[in-house]
């Protein structure tokens, strides 16, 4: 495997990106339009000047990684490419809009993955004429730091696409656990939930955020508390996740938080709308 797509440069896409090109994979970051690739490459160079600066990276490693990179809008770069990893925004009909297109540009041997949150992979794989080919690969938020992936065979999955997703993860540094197809998969049908229940005792108002966060972390040892995460993962995306488990399964456990939805429907969005549970605009 040499050359990877990347399509969706956002919070999920860039970091993918950046972890495929630190082993020198040849990578292309695909968006929708100039300002967004722009603002992409953008924070790319930041976050690398930030790791220099703090002496976790030399400038010569720094330029390979930017040397393996390339941002465009052409979704036709992905004609000769060996895989495709899509992380555009967490919605079937657009995933499954893409990967249609992909089907046509891509060559026959390409295999197709996307970093879908909670999605069936069976249901965007259907939208290609080669399910066979087509996984879930799974990275976590930061995506340069996660040691996680989820590895999602759909219903067609082939054990020869499997094995290869697999094998790369390893070879990127990553652990991969290898999940049958179910709405959000392992992690996010624990952790996301968790979120939506921080939601509710906020909106309740059984303590504030810091102190729904503090008890989180100080009392399960979590890295960070769940709303502070909620904001890090962006809250349409969590929004999104509860919306597929509910769709799924209608288990009433699944309800989204009435907090949630307002705050989406408010762009709300946490770390990358600036404003969430907490202030980031400082
Ligand atoms: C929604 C989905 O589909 C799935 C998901 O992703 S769910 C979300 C999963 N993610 C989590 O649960 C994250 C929970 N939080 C954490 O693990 C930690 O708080 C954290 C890794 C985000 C930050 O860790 P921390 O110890 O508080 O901060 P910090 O000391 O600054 O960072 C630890 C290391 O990560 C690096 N790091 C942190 N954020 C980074 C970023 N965005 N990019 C690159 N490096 C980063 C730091 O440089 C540091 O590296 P060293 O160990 O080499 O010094
Ligand atoms: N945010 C998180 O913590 C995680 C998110 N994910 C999943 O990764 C995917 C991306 O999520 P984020 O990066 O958080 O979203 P984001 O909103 O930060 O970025 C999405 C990007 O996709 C772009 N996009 C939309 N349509 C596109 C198209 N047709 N072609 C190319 N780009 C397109 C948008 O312009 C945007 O830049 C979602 O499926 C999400 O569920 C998976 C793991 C963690």
């Amino acid at each position: 495997m040499k050359k990877i797509v990347v399509i969706g440069g956002g919070t999920m896409g860039l970091d993918i990106a950046q972890v495929f090109a630190k082993k020198e994979f040849d990578v292309v970051v695909r968006d929708i339009n100039d300002d967004i690739i722009k603002a992409s490459e953008a924070r790319l160079n930041k976050g690398l000047d930030k790791l220099v600066a703090k002496g976790k990276m030399d400038e010569a490693k720094k330029a390979d990684i930017l040397a393996h990179m390339t941002f465009t809008t052409d979704l036709n770069l992905a004609a000769d490419a060996d895989l495709v990893v899509e992380a555009a925004i967490e919605n079937l009909d657009i995933k499954k809009s893409i990967f249609a297109e992909l089907d046509k540009i891509c060559k026959p041997e390409t295999i197709l993955a996307s970093n879908t949150s909670s999605i069936s992979i069976t249901a965007i794989a259907a939208a290609t004429q080669r399910p066979d080919k087509f996984i879930g690969m799974h990275f976590f938020n930061p995506a340069t730091v996660m040691k996680l992936v989820e590895v999602i065979r759909g219903a067609h999955t082939s054990d020869e696409t499997y094995q290869a997703i697999h094998d790369l993860s390893v070879e990127i540094g990553k652990e991969p656990v290898e999940v049958n197809e179910a709405p959000g998969f392992v992690v996010n049908k624990i952790l996301i939930p968790m979120i939506n229940e921080a939601c509710d005792l906020l909106y309740t108002g059984v303590a504030s955020a810091e102190g729904i966060d503090t008890a989180m972390k100080l009392g399960a040892n979590h890295p960070m508390g769940p709303l502070a995460l909620g904001d890090l993962v962006g809250l349409d995306v969590c929004l999104a996740i509860m919306d597929t488990l509910y769709n799924e399964t209608h288990d009433p456990k699944y309800r989204a938080s009435l907090l949630m939805r307002k705050m989406v429907r408010a762009g709300k969005l946490g770390r990358k709308t600036g404003v969430g549970f907490y202030d980031y605009r400082k």
